[in-house]
C-alpha cells in the first residue's frame, strides 16, 4: 500500500503554513507516526529541512510527483494527537505559523540540535544486541541511521526495550542507571569461586564485590563497578548468565529539588465557604464537564487548598491535572505544598531547571508517571493525557500571554484544552482580571466566590500616606515618617517586615513631585510616555506629541521629574534610616543565579532579616506567618503607564502585596506610599474592595471603548528603513478602512514608544471592535499578501488582545 505523510515543515512562510504531502518509503513504512519529525527535502536543489508529520493518509492530495522522507528523527512521536491538532488551531487563532508552534509546544532539548543516542533499557535477544549495538549499552543516531537500523530500533522503542537519548551540551546526561545485584547468598558465590579456574583473574574479582553486597544487603550501578574494578558490561553479562547477579534498571531523573525533604501534609478540613466551593467545582470533575469556574477569593482565603483537594479527587478517579501559575508565584512554597501533598506524582516545571531537567520533568508526564503538572506559562502544552481538571492561579496575570510568537493566551489554551478533555477548567485570583469577572457577570464563567480569610482574620489595615506631605514637611526620603515608625515597632517586637518597591513603568513618564500631576494626552485617557530619543512626550495611541515640560502645568511646581528608583539605592537608603534592621533584598539582580530565589526565601523565612524589599516579584503567593508589616515605597509608578490596564495593574498589585500580611495569628498592616492619594485605585485597594473596583473601572472601559466592551488588536510593522515601515502600516490601514464596521476604532499608525528597536522601526495601529466577523481572515490577507516584502525584510506582528504597550 502507498501511504503519504503530511508534514508540516520547518520553512516558516506563509506558503508553508500547510501540510506537505511526502512519500512514506518502505524502509520507513512500519515506523513513522503522527506526531513525529522527519527530515525531508524542500524546494529545489538539496535542501533538507525538518518537519512534523502530522497525518498519514492513502492518497495524496498533490497531484505532482512527490518526493520521499529522507530521514525519521524520533522513535517515538514527540506529540500527541490533541497536540497536532491544538497547535494547527493556535496558529490560526494567533496569526502564526504551525511550525513556530508545534516548536513552542516542546522543550528545548527536542527544539535545538542536540545529540541523539539510542539506549538499551531492556534486555534484547543476543544476536541482536551484537548486531546493532556492537557490545556496547548506546548507539549514536548517526551510527544508527548510517547503518539503516532505525527501523529495527523503532521495533525494540515500541516494545520499550531501547530509548531515545538527548545529550544536552556541557551536561552528563545519564538518567537510566544499570544497578546490578548478587542472585547468590555469601556462601553461594564462596562455592563459585571455587570452581574458577586460577586466570579468571576479572571473574573471581566480580564474585568478591558481589559477596561484600551480598553481605550488606546492597546493589551498585554499572558505572561504579567499572570505574572502581574495571569489570565492564561482558563481565556483567558473564555473571546474569552464570546466575551470579541480576541486572535491573533504575530511572535516575535529574531532579532539581532533591536536595530537599518534602514533608508529607495533609489536606485541611475545608472550612464552609471552600467547602461550598469546592462542592461546586466537584459537580462538573464528576460529570466531567467543560465548565470554566472563576474562583475570587480574598488573599489568603485558601484557593490553594481548594486546587489540592479537587486534584486530589481528580487523581482518585485515574486522571490527570495541569497547574498553572506565573512564573514569579512558582515560589518553593508553592512546589512544596504540591510536591508535600502529592510527591512523586508532581512534575514541576519553570524557567530555574536547566534544559535538560526540563526534558526529564516532560518525560515523566509523557509517559503518564507524572499525574499532576505544576509550571508557568509554557506548561499550558504539556503531554498530559486524560485530564480531569485544569486550574490557572493568579489568572489576571498579564505573563500568562506570551509577547512574542505564537502570541498565544495561557488562559485561551487551556479554555481549548478543557474542552477537548471535557474537564473543568478553575480560573483563580483576589483580583480577577476585568474580562474574566465580565465574563462571569454574563454566565459565561461559573463565579465562586471566597469573601473571607480561613481563620476569619481580618483583612489587613491599609494606611496611604501622602508623600506629597512628606515633602511639604522637609521628609525627603524614600520613607515616610509613618512607615520608619512602623518598621522600628516591629523589629522591636521580632515580627517581620515586606517592603515593595514599585518597578512597572520605571522611569518612563514624568510626574510632579509636589503635586503628583501626570501628563496625559489631551486625545485618550492615558498618561504621555517620555522618550529619550526625541526627547519629548508622546503618546502610544494616536500619536500626540509635545515637549518634556519643566515646570508643572498645574501646580507650577519645578520639581518635576523622571518618576523611578532602583531597590539597591533604596537599601542603601534603609541602612542609614534604619540601621539596625537586617534587610535582605530580591529583585532581578540578586535572583538571577539559580536558587537565589529559594535561598532568599528561605532565610527570610527563617527569620535571618527583619525586612525582606523588593520588587513586584515579592508580591505574590508568599506566605509566612510572621509578616505583619507591609510596605509599599510608591504605589504610582504603574499609574503612570500608557496602558489602559494600569488603575486595573495597580489595584491587582495593592491588593496582593498586602495580602502578605497578617496571614496567621498576628494581625497585619499595611503602609501605601502615593502621591495619588485620591485616586480611585488607591483608595479601593485600601479598602480591600474588589467588586466596587470592578464596577468603577467597568465604567470607565466602556467611556473609554476599551475591554471588556471592546475587542482589541494590534498590528505593527517594522522595518529598517522607517519609511517602509510606516507607508506599510498606511497601506494596511487604508486596506482595511472600507471593510469595517462604524462603530470600529482604528487608533493610529503611530511609531511605538520605543521607535526603534535593533535599528528596526516599529509602527503601530489598534483596532477596537465590537463585531468584526471579517477581520480575522482581512488579517491573514494582508498577511499573505505581504510575503514578498516581508522576504526583503518588513516585519507584520498581529496580537489579539495584546497584553504589553510599551
Ligand atoms: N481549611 C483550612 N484550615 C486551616 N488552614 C487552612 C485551610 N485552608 C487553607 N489554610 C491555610 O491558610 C493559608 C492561606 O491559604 P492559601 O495560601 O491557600 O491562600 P490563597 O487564597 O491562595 O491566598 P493568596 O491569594 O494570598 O495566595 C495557608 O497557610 C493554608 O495552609
Ligand atoms: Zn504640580
Ligand atoms: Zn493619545
Amino acid at each position: 500500500m502507498n501511504l503519504i505523510a503530511k508534514v508540516i515543515v520547518d520553512v516558516p512562510t506563509m506558503q508553508t503554513n500547510q501540510p506537505y504531502d511526502y512519500q512514506i518509503p518502505d524502509q520507513f513504512k512500519d515506523q513513522i507516526q503522527p506526531g513525529m519529525r522527519v527530515e525531508v527535502p524542500f524546494g529545489q536543489g538539496k535542501r533538507v529541512v525538518q518537519g512534523f508529520v502530522v497525518s498519514i493518509v492513502e492518497e495524496p492530495s498533490f497531484t505532482g510527483a512527490l518526493k520521499s522522507i529522507t530521514g525519521v528523527m524520533d522513535l517515538h512521536p514527540v506529540l500527541n494527537d490533541e497536540l497536532i491538532q491544538l497547535g494547527k488551531d493556535m496558529a490560526e487563532k494567533t496569526f502564526s505559523f504551525r511550525i513556530t508552534c508545534y516548536q513552542t509546544m516542546l522543550p528545548a532539548v527536542l527544539r535545538a540540535k542536540y545529540e541523539k543516542t539510542i539506549r538499551l533499557i531492556d534486555d534484547i535477544d543476543e544476536d541482536l544486541f551484537f548486531e546493532l549495538f556492537k557490545g556496547k549499552d548506546e548507539l549514536t543516531w548517526e551510527d544508527a541511521v548510517n547503518r539503516d537500523l532505525l527501523p529495527q530500533l523503532a521495533q525494540l522503542k515500541k516494545q520499550e526495550r531501547v530509548e531515545v537519548v538527548y545529550s544536552v551540551k556541557n551536561r552528563a546526561n545519564k538518567k537510566k542507571r544499570r544497578m546490578i545485584k548478587p542472585a547468590l547468598s555469601f556462601e553461594q558465590l564462596e562455592e563459585e569461586k571455587m570452581g574458577l579456574r586460577k586466570t579468571a583473574k576479572k571473574k573471581l574479582e566480580l564474585l568478591e564485590v558481589l559477596q561484600t553486597l551480598s553481605l550488606a544487603d546492597q546493589s551498585i550501578s554499572s558505572q561504579e563497578l567499572s570505574k572502581n574494578y574495571q569489570l565492564t558490561s561482558s563481565h556483567i553479562r558473564d555473571g546474569e548468565k552464570k546466575n551470579w547477579l541480576t541486572v535491573y534498571e533504575e530511572e535516575v531523573y535529574r531532579d532539581p529539588f532533591e536536595s530537599q525533604d518534602f514533608k508529607q501534609t495533609d489536606s485541611h478540613t475545608l472550612t464552609s465557604h471552600q467547602q461550598a466551593a469546592f462542592d461546586k467545582i466537584q459537580e462538573a470533575v464528576k460529570q466531567e464537564r467543560a465548565e470554566t469556574f472563576l474562583l475570587r477569593g480574598v488573599t489568603g482565603s485558601g484557593k490553594t487548598e481548594i486546587y489540592l483537594q479537587t486534584i486530589a479527587s481528580v487523581l482518585e478517579k485515574g486522571q490527570t491535572a495541569l497547574m498553572l501559575v506565573p512564573e514569579i508565584a512558582l515560589t518553593p512554597q508553592m512546589v512544596t505544598s504540591f510536591k508535600g501533598r502529592f510527591g512523586e506524582k508532581v512534575a514541576v516545571l519553570h524557567s530555574g531547571l536547566s534544559d535538560g531537567e526540563k526534558y526529564d520533568e516532560w518525560r515523566k508526564i509523557e509517559r503518564e508517571e507524572a499525574k499532576v503538572v505544576v509550571g508557568a506559562r509554557s506548561s499550558i502544552f504539556a503531554p498530559v493525557k486524560n485530564l480531569g481538571v485544569i486550574i490557572m492561579d493568579e489568572e489576571h496575570e498579564t505573563s500568562y500571554k506570551q509577547s512574542e510568537n505564537p502570541r498565544y493566551h495561557a488562559r485561551d489554551v487551556a479554555l481549548w484544552r478543557s474542552e477537548f478533555h471535557n474537564c473543568p477548567l478553575i480560573l483563580g485570583s483576589a483580583t480577577p482580571s476585568l474580562e474574566s469577572r465580565a465574563r462571569a457577570q454574563k454566565k459565561v464563567y461559573t463565579l465562586v466566590e471566597l469573601p473571607e480569610r480561613v481563620n476569619k482574620k481580618v483583612l489587613p489595615e491599609v494606611e496611604i500616606i501622602d508623600m506629597r506631605d512628606e515633602g511639604k514637611n522637609g521628609n525627603r526620603s524614600s520613607f515616610s515618617i509613618q512607615l520608619q515608625e512602623k518598621i522600628r515597632d516591629r523589629l522591636a517586637k521580632k515580627e517581620q517586615i515586606v517592603l515593595m518597591l514599585n518597578r512597572r513603568g520605571y522611569s518612563s513618564f514624568v510626574m510632579c513631585r509636589d503635586c503628583g500631576f501626570v501628563l496625559p494626552c489631551p486625545n485618550c485617557d492615558i498618561s504621555l510616555t517620555l522618550h529619550m530619543d526625541t526627547k519629548s512626550m508622546k503618546c502610544h495611541y494616536c500619536g500626540h506629541e509635545e515637549r518634556i515640560p519643566h515646570t508643572c502645568p498645574v501646580c507650577k511646581s519645578s520639581k518635576i521629574r523622571y518618576y523611578g528608583t532602583g531597590t539597591q539605592k533604596i537599601q542603601e537608603e534603609l541602612e542609614q534610616v534604619i540601621p539596625e534592621a537586617r534587610v535582605i533584598r530580591m529583585d532581578v539582580d540578586t535572583t538571577r543565579k539559580k536558587g537565589a530565589h529559594e535561598k532568599i526565601l528561605s532565610a527570610f523565612g527563617n527569620h535571618e532579616a527583619d525586612i525582606l524589599l523588593g520588587t513586584q516579584m515579592i508580591a505574590k503567593g508568599l506566605d509566612f506567618p510572621n509578616i505583619t508589616l507591609v510596605g509599599v515605597l510608591n504605589a504610582d509608578t504603574s499609574l503612570g503607564l500608557p496602558d489602559f490596564r494600569s488603575s486595573e495593574k495597580t489595584f491587582q498589585l495593592l491588593t496582593q502585596v498586602s495580602g502578605r500580611a497578617g496571614r496567621a495569628e498576628l494581625t497585619g498592616e499595611v503602609i501605601v506610599q502615593t502621591y495619588n492619594p485620591e485616586h480611585y485605585a488607591i483608595q479601593l485597594a485600601q479598602m480591600h474592595d474588589y467588586n466596587q473596583f470592578y464596577k468603577t473601572e467597568m465604567i470607565i472601559r466602556h467611556r473609554g471603548n476599551y475591554p471588556p466592551y471592546y475587542f482589541t488588536v494590534s498590528i505593527t510593522a517594522s522595518h529598517e528603513d522607517e519609511k517602509k515601515a510606516a507607508k506599510k502600516m498606511y497601506e494596511i490601514v487604508n486596506f482595511l478602512a472600507p471593510h469595517l464596521q462604524k462603530e470600529t476604532i482604528v487608533l493610529g499608525p503611530t511609531p511605538k514608544s520605543i521607535a526603534r528597536v535593533n535599528n528596526r522601526f516599529y509602527y503601530q495601529v489598534l483596532i477596537k471592535y465590537k463585531t468584526e466577523p471579517q477581520l480575522i481572515p482581512l488579517l491573514h490577507q494582508i498577511i499573505n499578501e505581504s510575503q514578498k516584502e516581508m522576504a526583503k525584510g518588513l516585519m507584520i506582528a498581529i496580537d489579539k488582545e495584546p497584553q504589553q504597550f510599551m
